[in-house]
């Protein structure tokens, strides 16, 4: 070890989307920060997650466009969809970079972080004292302990942008978001796609608006297998896989060119020896209490590893919440359904807030609110009349959630995340001016439907009767 030992106020474990907020904040502060990253500075959401994946997913759609469906991979879609993610992963790397941190004032060292004891931290032979330590070290994708797996080559969201190569036939084990995101775009990419996933796709989201999207993407000519238990997978000579799956019509070979496994993320814990400060963990992550302090008083956690919504924007908020709690000392509460999500399918599913059952297991008595996207004349002029919107409106027409699903469905989770934090209502939701021809309308649509029986409520009717006397 060498003789001097870092006593920065923060440590931060990890260079992605939560420990680079949480950094680049604390910095602007004047705050003494160790940033430590073993792997890209990026972390997933840069080098193998969001951006690979929604740069692949717009250059699929645009060679859907171009194309139509078609059955055969085609070499030169491919070789721009791998350039465009090369191309954008470049764009946004300087923004997440060593030598931008550097200028931000943060030191940053490259290597794996590990406890050496309740307050120390080492990396290679540098030891580090920090005030406070963040661990942000994300998570990895779970690799199932499907037999066969270990003698069989399978893709993860860690390998599938590196080498993208035509994909004839994709089999892809798991129907969540990454699972469907990267169905849709193969598909329109020429591969043919088969996806297996043990219950229903995307089961976080409203079941109605799954439906919808269930019978896009077949139409498309994705093939879903839903309910589907995966017994065991094996390698075929001429280098293909096949998948023996159990499903209620009775067992099934599914044979296919390439694997990729999307089952779910294993918290990135291994290698931290969290054990040696003491720290809990579960098989979500490490535990953490609503104010992201982990049991050494310490030490905090936040993203991926901390057991709650993973995604890139929670990471982000999670970082913003305690950089309030490190900074200012003042009291800070995460909670997950703050956290909106969307997943970039044609047509898009979004959430904000509470779903219907727990809007009503919370609330009682909810009204839902539904306006379908072909009663949008936006949606009719941009010929993206798939979809619809549901609000789900409580007490004194309080907004409690919302799910979305259609064309830009993330964008307006955009309008009904920020009511939903502000604790709005149906009429602050119908009284806002939106811009004609625009999308958002359907929000003002659904929220004014709250209103609907006013016209022919006898006290309504006869308040307004009253006032006509008046001139
Ligand atoms: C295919 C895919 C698509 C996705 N799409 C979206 C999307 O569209 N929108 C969205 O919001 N989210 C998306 N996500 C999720 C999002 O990428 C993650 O939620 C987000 O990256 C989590 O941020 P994080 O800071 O917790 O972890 P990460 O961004 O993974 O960063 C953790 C970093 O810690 C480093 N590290 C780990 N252990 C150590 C150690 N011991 N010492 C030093 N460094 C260490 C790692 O190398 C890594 O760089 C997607 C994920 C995947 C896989
Ligand atoms: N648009 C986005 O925001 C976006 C996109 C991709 C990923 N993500 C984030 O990354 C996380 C991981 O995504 P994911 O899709 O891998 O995970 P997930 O946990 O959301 O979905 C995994 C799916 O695989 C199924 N499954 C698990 N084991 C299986 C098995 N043995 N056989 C068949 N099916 C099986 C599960 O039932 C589930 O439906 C997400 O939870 C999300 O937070 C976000």
């Amino acid at each position: 070890m060498t003789d001097t030992v870092l006593t920065p106020d923060i440590c931060v474990i990890g260079a992605g989307s939560g420990g680079l907020s949480l950094a680049a904040g604390a910095a602007a502060f004047g705050v003494e920060v160790v940033l430590v990253e073993k792997g890209r500075m990026g972390g997933d959401c840069l080098n193998y997650g969001c951006v690979p994946s929604k740069a692949l997913l717009s250059s699929a759609r645009a060679a859907f466009a171009r194309n139509g469906l078609v059955d055969e991979p085609l070499g030169p879609d491919f070789e721009s969809a791998r350039a465009h993610i090369q191309a954008t992963i470049a764009a946004i790397a300087p923004h997440d970079s060593q030598e931008r941190f550097e200028g931000l004032g943060v030191t940053v060292l490259r290597g794996g972080a590990r406890f050496v004891d309740q307050e120390t931290v080492s990396v290679g032979d540098r030891l580090i004292k920090a005030r406070r330590f963040v661990v942000a070290s994300g998570s990895s994708p779970l690799v199932p302990p499907i037999p066969g797996l270990d003698q069989t080559p399978y893709l993860t969201n860690e390998t599938l942008f590196e080498d993208l190569r035509p994909k004839p036939d994709l089999l892809i084990i798991g129907g969540g978001p990454i699972g469907l995101e990267m169905a849709q775009a193969h598909r329109r990419l020429g591969s043919r796609v088969t996806v297996l996933e043990a219950g229903r796709i995307l089961s976080k989201d409203d079941p109605e608006h799954v439906e919808i999207l269930r019978q896009h993407v077949k139409s498309e000519g994705i093939a879903l297998l839903e309910g589907t238990h995966v017994e065991r997978v094996e390698p075929t000579d001429s280098g293909g896989v096949i998948v023996h799956v159990a499903t209620e019509q009775g067992m099934r070979a599914v044979t296919g060119t390439h694997l990729l496994l999307a089952v779910g993320r294993s918290p990135n814990v291994d290698g931290l020896d969290l054990e040696n400060a003491g720290i809990a963990t579960d098989k979500r992550g490490i535990r953490v209490d609503a104010s992201l302090r982990t049991n050494n008083r310490k030490v905090y956690a936040i993203g991926d590893v901390a057991g709650g919504p993973q995604f890139t924007h929670a990471a982000g908020a999670q970082a913003g919440l305690l950089l309030r709690a490190l900074l200012f000392r003042l009291p800070v509460k995460f909670t997950a359904d703050s956290i909106p999500w969307a997943t970039y399918t044609s047509p898009e599913v979004a959430h904000v807030g509470l779903g219907l059952e727990e809007a009503r297991r919370r609330a009682g008595a909810v009204r839902v609110l539904s306006v379908a996207y072909d009663g949008n004349d936006r949606a009719r002029t941009d010929n993206q009349t798939i979809g619809a919107l549901k609000l789900y409106a409580g007490k004194g027409g309080r907004l409690l959630g919302a799910d979305i699903i259609g064309a830009q469905a993330g964008e307006l989770a955009c309008l009904l995340s920020l009511a939903y934090s502000k604790k709005m209502t149906m009429r602050d939701l119908a009284g806002f001016v939106a811009p004609y021809p625009t999308l958002s309308e359907l929000v003002r649509r659904a929220a004014i439907s709250y209103y609907a029986e006013a016209p022919a409520n006898p006290w309504v009717r006869r308040v307004v009767a009253i006032l006509q006397k008046f001139g």
